[in-house]
Order: C-alpha cells, then structure tokens, then sequence
C-alpha cells in the first residue's frame, strides 16, 4: 500500500537530511551580507518536505510565500502545460527570491515560472532544488543550489507523488513496475 509499492530506496531519511544541512550552511553563507530580507517561495505541492526542513535551518530573515503549479496530472511526464493553482502573496519588485523547489526533471515548469518571476522585476532571483534529473531536460534551467542529480527513473517520497499519493514518505524511492496505471 505504501512502503510495500517500493521497488528500491534512492536517497533515505539520512541522505536527504545531510544534504539539506550542507545546501542551508552554503546559501546561509551566500545570503549573509545581504541588506534586504530573503523570500523563500516553495513550488507546491511537490517542494513541501524539501522546503520545510531547509527554511529552519536557514540562520537568515526570511519570508515565506507559496505558489501551486501543476503539470504532470496522473502521469509519469509532463503535459507540457503548467497551471498555476495559486499565485504569490507578495509583491516582489526589488526583493531577493529564492525558489525552492523539489526536482527539475523537462525543466518545463521552471522555465515557465522563470518568465513569471523576471516580469515582476525582483532584485535577485535563485533557484534551489533537492533533485535534478539532466537527462529529461528539453528546456535548459539554471539550478543555483542543487541536492542530488539522479538518473531517468521516476522517483516518489518527500514531496514527490504518483497520481497524487506517495507524497508522505520519508524517503525518495522508486515504485514496483506493476503499481504504474499504464503499465
Ligand atoms: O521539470 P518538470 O518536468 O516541469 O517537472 C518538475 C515539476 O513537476 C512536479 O510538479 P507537478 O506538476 O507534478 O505538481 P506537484 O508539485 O503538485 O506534484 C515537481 O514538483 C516540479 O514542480
Ligand atoms: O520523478 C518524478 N517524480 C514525481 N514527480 C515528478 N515531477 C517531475 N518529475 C517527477
Ligand atoms: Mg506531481
């Protein structure tokens, strides 16, 4: 049902943990003579793990904000259309945005949220994601603070789903061949 639908572990509980300290000590570090407060915007749902355990370790002013884009639906690639459920709250004209996100795979949505974010001429903007996947990409993203590049599987856990479920597991994993609806 949960654990059992696992075929393999990718990274565990400890891996994502450790790096996660590593990447908050460096963008700490990185953020540390900056004049203004940093804005910390997660691309829900899937960045809800990934940026929880990394803003509290953040020793910097920040702000929260959220956005909710989607564009895999049930399946294993994207649509290629990215709907955006939920907008900032703030206004981020002359702010230093951090985007935090769990995994750039097409780069399709980052691309896309680029754009969005430029037009509304913030100071600075970065992006930081747990996972990049460089063999999917069919648009180039720069990533500024990166996890872990991983190979051409799709993967589930800490965020990430399939069809919706998987999203709570500690761990990110990759599923039996017979949980997938197409298969
Ligand atoms: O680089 P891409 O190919 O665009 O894939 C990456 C995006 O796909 C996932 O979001 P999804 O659309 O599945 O929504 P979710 O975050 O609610 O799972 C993931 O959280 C990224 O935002
Ligand atoms: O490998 C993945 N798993 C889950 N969601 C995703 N969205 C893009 N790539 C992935
Ligand atoms: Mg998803």
């Amino acid at each position: 049902m949960l654990h059992e639908d696992i075929e393999k572990v990718v990274f565990s509980e400890e891996q994502i943990q450790n790096r996660i300290a590593e990447m908050a000590k460096q963008i700490t570090e990185d953020y540390k003579d900056a004049q203004e407060e940093i804005y910390c915007v997660a691309i829900l749902k899937g960045a809800v793990m990934f940026y929880t355990d990394l803003v509290r370790r953040l020793e910097l002013p920040v702000r929260f904000d959220f956005m909710i884009a989607s564009s895999y639906g049930n399946g294993t690639s994207t649509t290629g259309s990215v709907k955006i459920l939920k907008d900032l709250d703030y206004d981020i004209e002359g702010k230093h945005l951090i985007v935090i996100e769990d995994i750039i795979d097409s780069g399709t949505t980052m691309n896309y949220l680029n754009k969005y974010f430029k037009e509304r001429k913030p100071k600075s903007v970065k992006l930081c994601s747990l996972l990049s996947k460089p063999s999917r990409r069919m648009v180039e993203v720069p990533i500024d603070y990166c996890g872990f590049e991983v190979p051409d599987e799709f993967l589930v856990g800490y965020g990430l789903d399939y069809a919706e479920v998987y999203r709570n597991l500690p761990y990110i994993g990759v599923l039996k061949p017979e949980i997938y609806a197409d298969n």
